[in-house]
């Protein structure tokens, strides 16, 4: 029976990734930092329960284990013999795990068991290299002779999965609950080891794997954070609420559409198929049964104000195009959500990088459009003077 070891048994390891491939036929084992929830995987069985509006479908997902991660041994081992390996532990962890998932692709190697692909399942982009640059730092001098046989798979993973609750971790560590998406593009041109037979993976060979990478981001991710922050600001809890408010969904609506124009322009995909994609997206935000939270989708403002991340990034694309003015306003929902909670030494610093980057694509324009976006949000939010700014 073929094996993956997927490191992080998280929402995604245990809501997608052990799914698919569990119900392809492969034993999966999973490596945590967790006790509790290595322990109960450990019973070879989790609950997995699929949540729409249209009901509720429960499944045992068989077939796993785990291993604690700081049993650098045990999990070295297992990665030199598994058939394909995955991460979903978050991107900032990454560089935790680079140095064992090293120890055992070097002991694979110098077992000849052959080539072998990372799926690399987390919101980063450019994380196939970033991967590949830990791999390298911690191999050495081995670097060039295991990399080699080492195919690092960006990923986009398009399924929305919220925290279980407080009392239901502590119940029940390993139960899961996801919505019904269940498509995972890859980036097979990065493999060097052949695809495994698992029908959810899909790997296009005609259009470069970056029109997924930047969909997934710049729309997907992006309407998914705005909603969250404009959610938090009216006071709601859970993303199927924010959306269902007018204001908030016609400001969402006008900048996934954006973002939808942008990603056609700069990929040559159908505009009919990329906006398809975004009001699927719009649909499956109104999700009530799935209890996303806008603290989740919201976590890290940091990371996502980043350069290239979704608010910056999608700018920099639409700028490209001559779109950029409903980026800047969603860019200033970002930038006050990183404000409020940066220290209060570090707003000025990090409202000078913002600003000169959105100066950077969008010229004085964006710049004032920026500035009064962010000016309706400081003191009482205002989304009517935010949703006119949105048109010139
Ligand atoms: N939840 C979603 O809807 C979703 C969807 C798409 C992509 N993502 C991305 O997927 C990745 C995982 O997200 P998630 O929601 O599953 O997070 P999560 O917090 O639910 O799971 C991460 C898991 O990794 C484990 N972990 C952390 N550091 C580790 C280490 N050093 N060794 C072993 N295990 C470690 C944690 O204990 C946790 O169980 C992130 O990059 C996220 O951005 C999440
Ligand atoms: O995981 P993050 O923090 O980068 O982004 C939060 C959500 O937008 C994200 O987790 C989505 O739910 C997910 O990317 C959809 O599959």
């Amino acid at each position: 029976m073929n094996r993956i070891v997927v490191f992080g048994a998280g929402s995604v390891g245990r809501g997608f990734i052990g799914q698919i491939f569990a119900e392809a036929g492969w034993r999966v084992t999973f490596v945590d930092l967790e006790s509790r929830l290595v322990q109960a995987l450990n019973t070879g069985s989790y609950r997995h329960v699929t949540l729409s509006d249209e009901g509720v479908e429960e499944t045992t997902i068989t077939g796993v284990d785990a291993i604690d991660g700081r049993d650098t041994a045990a999990v070295a081992s297992a990665v030199a013999s598994a058939d394909f390996l995955a991460t979903s532990v978050g991107a900032a962890n990454l560089r935790h795990i680079a140095p064992t998932m090293a120890e055992g692709l070097r002991l694979r190697i110098s077992e000849r068991r052959g080539p072998v692909d990372i799926l690399l399942a987390e919101n980063l982009h450019g994380v196939g290299g970033e991967m590949r640059s830990l791999l390298a730092d911690a191999l050495g001098d081995d670097a060039d002779a295991v990399l080699a046989q080492v195919g690092t798979l960006e990923t986009s993973i398009g399924r929305m999965i919220p925290v279980p609750n407080e009392q239901r971790r502590e119940h029940e560590p390993g139960w899961v609950a996801v919505e019904p998406y269940r498509e995972l593009p890859l980036d097979v041109a990065a493999s060097r080891a052949p695809l495994p037979d698992v029908p959810e993976l899909v790997g296009r060979t005609d259009v470069p794997f970056a029109f997924y990478s930047d969909r997934k981001l710049y729309l997907h991710n992006l309407g998914h954070c705005l909603t969250a922050y404009l959610g938090e600001l009216l006071g709601e809890d859970e993303i199927a609420e924010a959306i269902r408010r007018p204001q908030i969904h016609r400001i969402v609506q006008t900048v996934m559409a954006t973002a939808a124009a942008a990603l056609s322009l700069e990929y040559g995909e159908p505009l009919a198929s990329v906006q398809a994609n975004a009001d699927d997206l719009l649909r499956r935000f109104h999700n009530r049964a799935l209890h996303d939270t806008v603290e989740r989708v919201g976590r890290d403002p940091q990371r996502k104000l980043a350069e290239g991340d979704r608010f910056l990034g999608a700018l920099a694309l639409a700028a490209r195009h001559g779109l950029a003015r409903p980026i800047t306003v969603a860019v200033a929902v970002g930038a006050d959500k990183l404000l409020g909670s940066v220290p209060a030494d570090q707003r000025d610093s990090e409202l000078d990088r913002i600003r000169s980057v959105v100066a950077h694509h969008g010229g004085e324009d964006q710049l004032a459009v920026f500035d009064e976006a962010l000016s309706a949000l400081r003191t009482s939010p205002d989304l009517e003077r935010l949703a006119l700014l949105l048109d010139p």
